[in-house]
């Protein structure tokens, strides 16, 4: 199957089987079965096999996956098997905690650049990486080729941020800031926000306290599976939309 006939659920499931598998070959586990890849990752196994199907995998009945192969696997489907780097901006609270942050080189994306426009920090070094000036965002991002923008700024700054970012050749950008972006097609924007998390979880309490009542709760709404709320090319989910004459995607 095709990466991008992939559902989008299931991508960031095969994200979190990828960060359980790293873990049991790390432990020196050769296979795995279903079972316990599912009760690792917290997936009924149902919908495991059929996650596994989309990267080719279907296991051997009583053994199970060979724990490389499906790592190997699922890393060609993620687009892992080459570095990403990426770039931060904002180095507030937020900004300081990713740079900080030791495990993204050792999932393939390094961070080897940050940006601010505070003067007491430009020039500073945070998690061993000297803070540049905003304005410098386009050269530092063409020379370093970083391919990644994390938009840790306050929301009034998150726009033009985001198009030096993209100016300087980023083609995804992940965005902490509660704000809508414009991009152009080429580039893909990831939102996070935690409180929407919050509330799935708190949908999800409610709907066990309706169940215990009963009461069939309410079908149609989302799997908590999801670390982030996504924001795919306008397909019209989670708002995403374009505005027809530009060729920009607003998300
Ligand atoms: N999505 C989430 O779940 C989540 C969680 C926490 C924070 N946030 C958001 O993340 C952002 C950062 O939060 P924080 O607590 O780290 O804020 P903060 O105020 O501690 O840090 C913001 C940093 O951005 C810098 N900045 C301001 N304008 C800039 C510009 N034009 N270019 C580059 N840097 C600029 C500031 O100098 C500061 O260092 C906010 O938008 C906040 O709402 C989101």
């Amino acid at each position: 199957m095709r990466a991008k006939q992939i559902p989008e659920a299931a991508v960031a499931r095969l994200a979190v089987y990828l960060r359980v598998l790293s873990g049991m070959a790390e432990q020196g586990a050769t296979t795995v079965s279903s079972e316990e890849l599912s009760a690792a990752a917290g997936v009924n196994s149902a919908k495991l096999r059929k996650d596994l199907s989309y990267v080719g995998s279907y296991g051997t009945r009583g053994v199970g996956y060979e724990v490389q192969v499906l790592v190997s696997q699922i890393e060609r489907i993620l687009g892992l098997t080459r570095q990403h780097r990426v770039a931060v901006v904002g180095i507030g609270n937020l900004g300081h905690a990713l740079a900080n942050y030791g495990g993204f080189p050792g999932r393939g994306f390094p961070v080897e650049a940050l940006f601010d426009t505070d003067p007491d920090l430009i020039g500073v070094p945070v998690g061993g990486i000297p803070v540049s000036h905003l304005e410098d965002i386009p050269p530092v991002c063409s020379e370093r080729e970083i391919s990644v923008g994390i938009i840790a700024t306050p929301p009034t700054a998150a726009q033009s941020v985001c198009d030096r970012l993209v100016a300087g050749g980023v083609q995804c950008i992940l965005n902490f800031a509660p704000v809508v972006l414009r991009v152009p097609a080429h580039v893909e924007v990831r939102k996070v926000d935690l409180a929407v998390e919050l509330q799935i979880l708190s949908f999800h309490v409610a709907r066990r306290a309706d169940d215990a009542l009963g009461n069939q709760g309410n079908p149609g709404l989302p799997d908590a599976g999801l670390p982030i709320d996504n924001g795919t090319k306008g397909d019209g989910r989670n708002g995403a939309g374009t505005d027809g004459g530009l060729g920009m995607v607003v998300r």
